[in-house]
Formats: structure tokens, sequence, C-alpha cells
């Protein structure tokens, strides 16, 4: 008899109130292979990898492992079972060891916690005195696990010291930690969601590698992700789902981008965009000498000058953690700079309060969209609003006029093509897809028709179709006069879009340059401070060089 897919789900449906999530989807995974899970943004592949965990339960349904019919009720019995995931969002505990963590992680949260959100874990439970009593007292007795878990991490190349706290590793650590947890509780398969997201592309390769080990030894592997060219490179096959339901498998080795990217959309999608010509306005941003420290109190902007003017885009690329954020916070006015000044269409903003940059035309479309560019539990209509709700427009004789407020925000939600919206006054931003949260919040930034728009990776963990109108939106923009600052790790992006190109290293410009002579790995030499070794010019005349070159461009 042949033997059993070692995965396979069968005919899952799931209906949220207005949306069918899944419909009738079938999902087979092979024994050691990365099996990739591609679709739109909303086509219902977190919904569909939940119910796998058990943090969802199917209207209709079957999954087996190895053979075995699983009834799963909680991520308790997936573990058991032999199902393990890592989601975007880690749930580590920082001031705890590597692993503390690992050992601590074998009780998983049964009830489910909302797509996207913040670590599940509070801070008010993270930081309770009887966790971390716990936490100390499991030290106590930790050697022989530590050990377990050190020769575990050693085995598979983790680069990772077990006794280390979770508050001194990065982002790419953290995640092998996160994996480190399926793996000390001896799962068979293991689902990552959109793993590389949060990546550096070194650290996405380093993942990479990892997962080669993994998937040598016999672990198969459900990869979530947006980027075909991951797909290409890593992926053995594919499931596509469009819209709830399976729109096919493939060998990833016999298809090309370009057809992944029609199974996934139901079109042809362009991966080149047309940029016209514009006339640059006068300056929308001035920042001048811009000092700036980082959460913990350390200097993140070491003396910035940028000059962004109408109609211009400037695009900022950089290895995460080198002052991106801290420099869009400043431009968008929710960080004070420590020294220097911000200059807003010509209003000095030096030290003003968020609100008086949102009333001078400053939109921002942040990194997390869940802890800034959004109130997750408030209405699709509430955070459409949100920034607009003073206009007169929407003054009503006894205050706001609700209908109005309605009606522009079903408005934006259609322009926008924001999608798994049943009403806008029942919809919760927080219960829409990741892809679908992001075009609401470029809707709501966008129409408002800012002076300066800093978006800070406005497509990150959206789909190619998303992709390709969330940057044909932000060229509009630009045509309509705005001025953007453009923060992405996506270099084609940044080329793509850009008038200007900035590379910030260590909080300061190292490096400009213009899309049409832009080369790729200078961009890259410059984005990990390797420029700086070439010993040609210091960064300090390089800055001077920036803003001279900036000037140039200015004229
Ligand atoms: N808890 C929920 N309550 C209501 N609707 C939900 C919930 N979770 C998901 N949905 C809806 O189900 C549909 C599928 O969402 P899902 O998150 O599975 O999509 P996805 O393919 O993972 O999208 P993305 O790539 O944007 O993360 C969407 O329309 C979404 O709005």
């Amino acid at each position: 008899m042949a033997e059993p897919v070692f995965l396979e789900m069968a005919g899952i449906r799931k209906e949220f109130p207005g949306v069918v999530a899944n419909d009738r989807v079938d999902l087979r995974v092979e024994r050691g292979e990365i099996h990739g899970l591609l679709g739109e943004n909303g086509a219902g592949k977190s919904t569909l990898m939940k119910i796998l965990y058990g943090l969802y339960t199917p209207d209709e349904g079957e999954i087996y492992l190895d053979g075995d019919r699983l009834d799963l009720d909680s991520p308790q019995d997936a573990i058991d079972a032999g199902i393990g995931m890592v989601h975007q969002h880690f749930q580590l505990i920082p001031r705890l060891t590597v692993a503390e963590n690992v050992v601590l992680g074998e009780r998983e949260p049964a009830t489910p916690f909302r797509p996207d959100a913040e670590s599940p874990i509070p801070e008010a439970v993270r930081s309770n005195r009887v966790v971390q009593s716990v936490a100390e007292r499991f030290s106590l007795g930790l050697d022989a696990p530590t050990r377990r878990i050190q020769r575990l991490a050693d085995r598979y190349g983790f680069d990772l010291d077990a006794g280390a706290k979770i508050s001194e590793l990065d982002v790419g650590q953290r995640q092998r930690v996160e994996i480190l947890k399926a793996l000390y509780r001896d799962v068979d398969l293991l689902i990552l969601d959109e793993p590389t997201a949060v990546l550096t592309p070194t650290e996405a390769e380093r993942l990479f590698d990892s997962l080669d080990r993994l998937t040598d030894e016999g672990l198969s592997i459900i990869f979530i992700t947006h980027k075909l060219d991951e797909v290409e490179s890593i992926v053995d096959r594919v499931t596509i789902l469009r819209e709830g339901k399976n729109a096919g498998t493939a060998v990833v080795s016999e298809v090309t981008q370009a057809d992944l990217a029609e199974m996934m959309v139901g079109r042809e999608v362009l991966f080149q965009i047309e940029k016209e010509g514009v006339d640059l306005g006068e300056p929308v941003l001035q920042l001048q000498n811009v000092h700036a420290d980082d959460d913990r109190g350390i200097e993140a902007l070491s003396g910035v000058d940028l000059t962004v003017r109408a109609g211009e885009v400037v695009g900022i690329a950089g290895v995460s953690g080198n002052g991106q954020n801290e420099l869009a916070e400043v431009a968008a006015g929710i960080r004070q700079p420590t020294t220097g000044s911000v200059r807003v269409d010509g209003t000095d903003l030096t030290g003003a309060a968020p609100r008086q940059f949102v009333d001078s035309g400053v939109s921002f479309v942040p990194e997390d969209r869940l802890e800034y560019g959004c109130a997750a539990d408030l209405s699709v209509m509430h955070n459409a609003t949100l920034k607009e709700f003073r206009d007169q427009r929407f003054d009503g004789p006894l205050g706001l006029d609700y209908d109005e407020l309605e009606a522009y925000a079903e408005t934006l939600v259609e322009e926008f093509d924001v999608r798994g919206v049943e009403d806008v006054t029942e919809t919760k931003a927080g219960d829409l897809s990741g892809g679908n949260l992001q075009k609401l919040i470029l809707a709501r930034e966008l129409d408002r028709n800012p002076a300066l728009l800093v978006a800070n990776q406005p497509t990150r963990g959206v789909d190619v179709g998303a992709i390709e109108f969330i940057r044909e939106a932000l060229l509009d923009q630009r045509m309509n006069g705005t001025g953007i600052v453009l923060f992405s790790e996506d270099l084609d992006e940044i080329t793509d879009l850009s008038d200007r190109i900035l590379v910030i290293y260590e909080g300061e410009f190292v490096y400009e340059t213009t899309p049409e002579e832009a080369d790729r790995d200078r961009i890259g030499l410059e984005m990990t401070g390797g420029g700086r070794a070439g010993g040609d010019q210091r960064p300090s005349d390089r800055h001077a060089d920036v803003t001279a070159a900036a000037s140039e461009g200015e004229r």
C-alpha cells in the first residue's frame, strides 16, 4: 500500500462573520519538504495555519498527520502531535535567557490571539514578580536543559548562547530561539509565518541555511511568504490560495515567478512600474543637523541633514537598526530630536507636538502598523477617519455626522481595495489581514493629500498585487506634489520609486546616489558600513558630500 502523505488537510472550511476565510481547502505536504503557502492578503493563509496549529477550529474538514486523524483543540494539541509554529511576532520574555524561554515555552496560550498582534504576553505579565520568580527558580535547576538546548542549537548551526538573555539578542537570533522552542518539543512539522519579514537579507540567508539543515533531518516546513524570489530559492512545492480557495499546487522548479503571481491574483502583475518626470517644488521637509536618541536613550541619529522637496521621493536604504525608525519618527513629529531643527513646508516645527505635524500636512505610514498605525480594537470607520474627523465636512447638528464618516470610510475602502470589510462600522481594524490593514492606513494617510508623506516599509508583508497598487499610489501622490521619504529594505522598491537614494549607517547618511546611477553592490557595501573600510573618505567628509549633493539636486 502507498505510504500516506505526511500532512493532509482535506476540505477545510472556516467562516468568520461575512467572510469565508477557507473554502474547502486541501493541502498536502510531504515529509522533508519546504512547502510554500502563497496568496494575496486576505486569501486565508494565516487562517489555514491557525487551524493546523489548533488556534482555530474548522467548521468542516479533516487533518491527518502520517495517516493519523488529528483533533486539534489548542496549540498544545498541535505540539503534542508534532506541529510547531513560529509567528511573525515573537513570544519571548526579554529578561529571561534563551534556555528559560525555551523551557517556559512548553505551554502555549490556548486562546487564539489577533493576527499580527504584538507579543501575546503583555508587559504586565512579563514584568510580574511571580513570573520572574518562577523563571529564577527555573534557572536554578536549569543546567541540564540548558546543556541540552545548547547542543540542539549547535546541531543546527544556530549560533546561540543558551545562557544569553533574550534582550541581548538581535532579531535573527530571537527568531532562532522561537524555532528552538519548537525543536525542543520534537516537532516534525514547522509552520513559519512570513519568517523573513523581520529579517535583513543576510539574516534571511542564515535562516535558509538552517531550514536546509532541518529538512535534511526529515522535518517538514510550511513557509508562508509574499516574496516570490524566496519561493524560487528555497521552496520545493508551493500551494496558492486565492479568495479562500486552493488555486493549485506547483513544483517550484517548473514555474516562473510571473506564473505564480498570476495564479495568486488572477491577472498579470507588472514587476516594474513607470515613473514619470516631475518638477520639484519648494522644500516640504528640512532636517538640519538632527541628533536623536532611541527608546533606550542611546544616540540613534548623529547629525542628519535632509531636504525633501514637493514632488520628490527620497529613498532611505539601510540595514534595520541604523536609525531609520528614529529618522522616520522625527520627520513625522512623534520623536523629538535632542538637537537640530525640523522644518515642515517652510514652518519651524522643532519641538512641536505631533498634532502640529499632522495639521501641517504630514502623513505617516509607520513600520509597526498595529502599534502606531491603527487602533486595532476600533472599527474600520474609526480608523479611516482618525486624523480627519475634526474636518468641517463631518460636522453634524449634534456633533459628529456619523453618516458622513461612514460614507467617507466606505469610499476609502472601495478606492484602496481594502478587502475583508463586511461593514465599516463593525469590522475591527485588528481583524483585517496584514496587507489589507496596510491598505487602510495608506488610504487614510494619502487621502489627506499631505505635503509630506513619511512611509516606513509601506509594502512589508503585502502581496504582489497590493505592492503594485501601493507603489502606484505613492507615485500618484508624488505627481500631486507630495514630498515622500521612503524607508524600505527592498532595494528594488527604493530604486523603482525614488528620485534620490540615501544610505544610512549608524545614524548618518554615508552615501548618496540616484536610481539611474545606483550600483547595488556599492549600496549594499555602504549599508553594512563597508564603504568606510575603503578609506577613500572619512564619514564626516562623506556626510558633507551628501549634504552638498542634496543641495546640488535642489537647484
Ligand atoms: N479573527 C477573525 N475575525 C474575523 N475575520 C477574520 C479573522 N481572521 C481572519 N479574518 C478574515 O479572514 C480572511 C482571511 O484572512 P487571513 O488572515 O487568513 O489571510 P492571509 O492570507 O493570511 O492574509 P495576509 O497575507 O494579509 O496575512 C480575511 O478576509 C480576514 O479579514
